[in-house]
């Protein structure tokens, strides 16, 4: 039988990507849909490419709209979360999209997000090690933001192995989806178009703790991390390039081999063949990560490379293989790695 799913959050990016993946969910029938601004509005007029959903008419986000579905997914600003997800029964697979509940560290909540830490949900990034298990049977998931999810994807492995210094060097590339639909100066075409430019430089961006936590976790030590976003003139997609220095001895056969064994059973990761780099637009509207990782020799360095989409791995993808985790169903249900050429 189908389980019933709401969305909450349906007139945003990340709540549109959710019900485009659900669409061609086998198991899922679609529910409440609902809007803040929106509310009242048909889908169609804000959400045209869903298509087989036009006519459907965003409800307002209350507890009682959502209330009596088997799933419900949260595409809610940050703050806006904990006060709907409690109100809703533990029965309920609650799967929030925004940060509220990724953090483990209240301080580190308090300093990035400047409100009161409202807790720590299992945190659905199912390759991390460890975490399938705390997914399994879960009612509550917080999915990672979308840097962390590609930048923990393309480090995770390092530490894992023992292989890295524990300080990591990041660049990472975003598309202008990432900063949702609500206009901002910076987001202006003529801002965006054929210009990149950073943000968030420093140790400034919110996603930074959440990098230190993922990898620290794995690492068993405390991780820094020196984060740098920029602002790539597309809609979809992130690239990050993550370095660390190599502990003393690792030779390229130690590199390669860290990484072939972390994402060999992955279904979702491709480790790529030596001699190929992963590109945005090989992801684009897939659930599928391309890594590659190379070994620098002159600077003893570790070079991880990660594509994905940050509406689909990113955020709505990672959201709908951790619900197929924690109902116990095939985690790639409704899922494809298969991106859009040219
Ligand atoms: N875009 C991305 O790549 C990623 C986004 N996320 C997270 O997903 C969440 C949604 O982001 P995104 O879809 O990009 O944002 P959008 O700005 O595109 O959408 C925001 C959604 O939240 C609704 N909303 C706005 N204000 C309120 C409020 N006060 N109370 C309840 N609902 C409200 C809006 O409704 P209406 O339009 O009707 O006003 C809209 O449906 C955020 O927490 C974001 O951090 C996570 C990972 C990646
Ligand atoms: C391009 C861009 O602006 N990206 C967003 C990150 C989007 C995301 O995943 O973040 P949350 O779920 O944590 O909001 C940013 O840097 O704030």
């Amino acid at each position: 039988m189908a389980v019933r799913a709401a969305v909450a959050g349906a007139s945003g990016y990340a709540g549109g990507e959710v019900l485009r993946l659900l669409l061609g969910h086998p198991g899922v029938e679609i529910g409440a849909l609902t809007g803040h601004s929106n509310a009242g509005q048909a889908l169609g007029g804000l959400q045209p490419h869903l298509t087989p959903l036009a006519g459907r008419v965003l409800e307002p986000t209350e507890a009682e709209v959502l209330a009596g579905h088997d799933v419900v997914f949260l595409a809610l600003p940050h703050g806006q979360s904990a006060a709907v997800a409690e109100q809703l029964g533990e029965d309920v697979l609650v799967i929030d999209m925004g940060a509220d509940f990724r953090l483990a560290d209240a301080a580190d909540w308090e300093r990035f997000y400047g409100s009161e830490h409202a807790g720590t949900w299992p945190y659905g990034l199912p390759e991390l090690p460890g975490a399938r298990g705390a997914l399994t049977g879960a009612r509550r998931i917080a999915v990672p933001g979308c840097y962390p999810t590609a930048v923990s994807l393309a480090l995770f492995p390092a530490y894992a192995a023992d292989i890295a210094e524990p300080e990591a060097v990041i660049t990472a590339a975003s598309g202008t989806s990432g900063a949702g639909k609500t206009p901002k100066a910076h987001l202006l075409g003529s801002e965006v178009m054929g210009s990149m430019s950073p943000y968030g430089v420093g140790g400034g961006h919110r996603h930074t703790p959440e990098m230190i936590q993922n990898l620290s976790a794995v690492a068993g030590e405390r991780i820094t991390v020196s984060f740098t976003p920029t602002l790539a003139p597309m809609a979809r997609g992130i690239l990050a390039t993550c370095s660390a220095k190599a502990r003393p001895g690792v030779t390229a056969a130690d590199v390669r081999a860290a990484y072939e064994k972390a994402f060999a059973d992955e279904p979702f990761v491709r480790l790529l063949p030596e001699g190929q780099w992963p590109a945005t637009a090989s992801v684009y509207g897939s659930n599928a990560a391309q890594i590659q990782v190379a070994y620098d020799e002159s600077a003893h360095r570790i070079i991880a490379i990660s594509a994905i989409d940050n509406l689909t791995k990113g955020t709505a993808g990672g959201a709908v293989q951790s619900m197929n985790i924690a109902l116990g169903l095939d985690e790639t249900t409704g899922l494809s790695t298969i991106g859009v050429a040219p």
